[in-house]
């Protein structure tokens, strides 16, 4: 994990490769793809723009009537005329102020609309994704997607978007304005001002790199917290606090540098558009006093010359501050792109089967053929699963038994298409599961597994999760999670702080690792599903609490059909039948004691478990742990009683 956790030489390389690189995509076409979240939006932010267009007009309107001011009533001395003029001015000031606060109020809402209908969808795409998108992308990326890169382009959309443009046509309506004072003044400023766009063209290439790496590198940063935070147990207890705190200042450096970088960009084209302008300023003034002293120009027309031009001064110094967040947006929407371009390779068919009766199907479950290799395993690497072969009957309880790494985990992940198979098919009732709509199959099929995962909520709620129908307070609610934590042997409950209240706190970190393992278990029993696939969801539980709840699977669940991955010959205990998972099929089938009798195979395999599951116990301190001869007869028991 540590390897995963601190990433030092390049923290950009760490994350999934983008598939798109900063300068592939023009950057309009890039924004464009927001315009079908923006669309609701999209009137308030027009009418911002008007209101903000507006403002810069009356703006430039004041230069006009101080020119009239100037040459008429200041120099013939009119006082009424002055003080109508000073009205004027007041006026527009006041209109000027009066738009602005109206774009200000016009654009406040629809940055953060776009924001979250953008991370909805997000939310929901990533609700969909297979899990192997998952397994290769790391969760600080995607956690940086969701808030900071969102954040950008809310930012961008209320402010930058509004301002650019608004700006732009600002500086225009200005330029045409100046000539019609003086053509030879305003080409003056104008030429001065040409190169503003070369230097602005030449910043988006270098600032796009810079605005790229940083947000990978904060998304890197997000996932060394994230990763730390959770793994801290593991740091703390091998006094690795130091040592991750050396590696974590390794990527914040990074990540500082990078920022550096691109401020000493946004510096580097600010001296310019700060300069450039300046230049104009001077040159014109020069020239005017010339052109004034020569009489082609009044003293009015070019003191408002100059006022046009320093109203123009803040939308040409803002280019800079605007690109590069129009650039960091760009990039922000590239990324968020990149999660929702991720297709969804698992999904329900065109032409989904019909349902099952009302009750469910009957869980008869087989497998034929099914051949399956990791997408990032290596080419040369045989398929960890080539030809499995399998038939669960309805009501069996079948146990998956094989060395570690034979694909017991996998070969169950497959059957709720957490993965597809390559090749043969896997099928419910007769019916191919790449046939049923997700909602349908994962509805028949309900997992446990060994890592419970448990949320921030109450138990009710995690024990429920998958019985959305339910009323969780209603009658029908409880009798079901009074059966299912009955059968999990999960009646530490009642002793918890609020009972089947008690919120569980983050991954249920709060309670003991058997005690999740029986919640998850209460969760996967409690969905009442026609097939019940479990990776060793009982491997912390002491081997009395584990007799308990094999003894209540047992004859509660008695419809039900179950797979199991066994990773402990007490585990075998559960099953009517045993598949020896080896060399990527289904080696040998049959119950414990045939196999015992017929498999030299599966006995060195069992006797594996045996060696794995003594040091297991071992370690956890337990008082016995099954030995197969003990098993043996555990299995005959079970046998003799049914
Ligand atoms: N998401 C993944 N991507 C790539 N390879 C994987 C992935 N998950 C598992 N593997 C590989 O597939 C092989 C089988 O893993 P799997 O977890 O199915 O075995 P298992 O029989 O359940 O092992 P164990 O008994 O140790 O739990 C292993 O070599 C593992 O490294």
């Amino acid at each position: 994990m540590l390897d995963r956790l601190f990433v030092t030489s390049d923290a950009s390389s760490a994350h999934p490769v983008p598939s798109t690189s900063p300068a592939s995509q023009g950057t309009v076409r890039t924004l464009a793809r927001l315009i079908p979240f923006a669309r609701p939006a999209m009137p308030r932010l027009a009418l911002g723009m008007v209101a903000a267009l507006a403002a810069g007009v009356v703006t430039l309107c004041i230069p006009l009537v101080l020119e009239s001011l100037i040459d008429g009533p200041l120099a013939s001395g009119d006082i009424a005329q002055i003080w109508a003029a000073g009205g004027l001015v007041l006026g527009l000031g006041v209109a000027e102020a009066v738009f602005i606060a109206l774009r200000r109020w016009l654009v406040l809402t629809p940055g953060t609309v776009v924001e979250a209908s953008m991370r909805n969808a997000l939310f929901a795409h990533l609700q969909r994704l297979p899990v192997a998108f998952h397994d290769r992308w790391q969760s600080g990326q995607l956690l940086s997607r969701a808030v900071s890169d969102l954040g950008l382009i809310r930012r961008w959309l209320s402010f930058g978007l509004v301002l650019l443009v608004v700006n732009v046509v600002t500086v225009v309506i200005g330029a045409v304005v100046l000539f019609t004072w003086s053509p030879v003044l305003g080409a003056v400023f104008l030429v001065m001002c040409l190169p503003i766009w070369v230097i602005g063209f030449r910043f988006e290439k270098s600032y796009s790199v810079l605005a790229r790496r940083g947000q990978d590198q904060s998304g890197d940063l997000a996932t060394a917290v994230e990763e730390s935070v959770h793994g801290i147990r593991v740091l703390k207890a091998f006094g690795r606090g130091p040592f991750a705190l050396a590696r974590f200042r390794v990527q914040a450096d990074q990540l500082r540098s990078t920022e550096e970088s691109k401020a000493r960009a946004v510096a580097g084209i600010l001296r310019w558009l700060v300069m450039l302008p300046d230049l104009a300023f001077a040159l014109c003034l020069l020239a005017g006093v010339w052109l004034a002293a020569d009489g082609q120009l009044s003293v009015g027309e070019l003191f408002a010359f100059f006022a046009t031009a320093a109203i123009l001064r803040f939308p040409l110094e803002s280019v800079g501050f605007l690109l590069s967040m129009t650039f960091d947006t760009r990039t922000a929407v590239d990324r968020y792109f990149e999660v929702m371009d991720a297709p969804v390779s698992i999904d329900d068919p065109e032409d989904p089967a019909r349902p099952f009766a009302p009750r469910g199907a009957t869980g008869a479950l087989r497998f034929r053929g099914v051949r399956f290799r990791y997408p990032d395993a290596g080419r040369s690497e045989p398929a960890l699963l080539d030809g499995v072969d399998l038939d669960v009957r309805p009501g069996e309880t079948m146990a998956l038994v094989g060395l570690t790494g034979s694909g017991k985990t996998t070969l169950t992940a497959l059957v709720t298409r957490f993965h597809d198979v390559d090749a043969g098919r896997i099928e419910l009732d007769g019916v191919d599961i790449r046939d049923l709509t997700l909602e349908q199959l994962r509805t028949e099929v309900a997992m446990a597994f060994e890592d419970a995962t448990l949320f921030s909520a109450s138990v009710r709620h995690n024990v429920l999760l998958g019985r959305p129908e339910l009323d969780e307070r209603g009658a029908e609610g409880e009798r079901v999670l009074d059966e299912a934590l009955r059968i999990a042997q999960a009646d530490f409950v009642d002793e918890l702080p609020e009972g089947r209240d008690t919120e569980v706190g983050e991954e249920g970190l709060s309670l003991s690792g058997g005690q999740r393992q029986r919640l998850a278990l209460a969760r996967a029993v409690a969905a009442a599903p026609s097939v019940l696939v479990m990776d060793d969801p009982l491997s912390a539980l002491d081997v009395d609490t584990e007799t308990r709840v094999t003894a209540e699977l047992r004859t509660r669940l008695r419809g039900t059909t179950a797979l199991v991955v066994a990773h402990r010959p007490s585990t075998v205990a559960l099953a009517d039948r045993v598949a020896l998972l080896d060399g990527g099929r289904v080696a040998a089938v049959g119950t414990h004691a045939e196999l015992m009798a017929a498999s030299a195979r599966y006995r060195a395999v069992l006797s594996s478990l045996d060696d794995e599951a003594g040091d297991e116990a071992a370690r956890a301190g337990r008082s016995s742990a099954p030995d197969t001869g003990r098993l043996a007869s555990h299995v005959d028991d079970e046998e003799g009683r049914r």
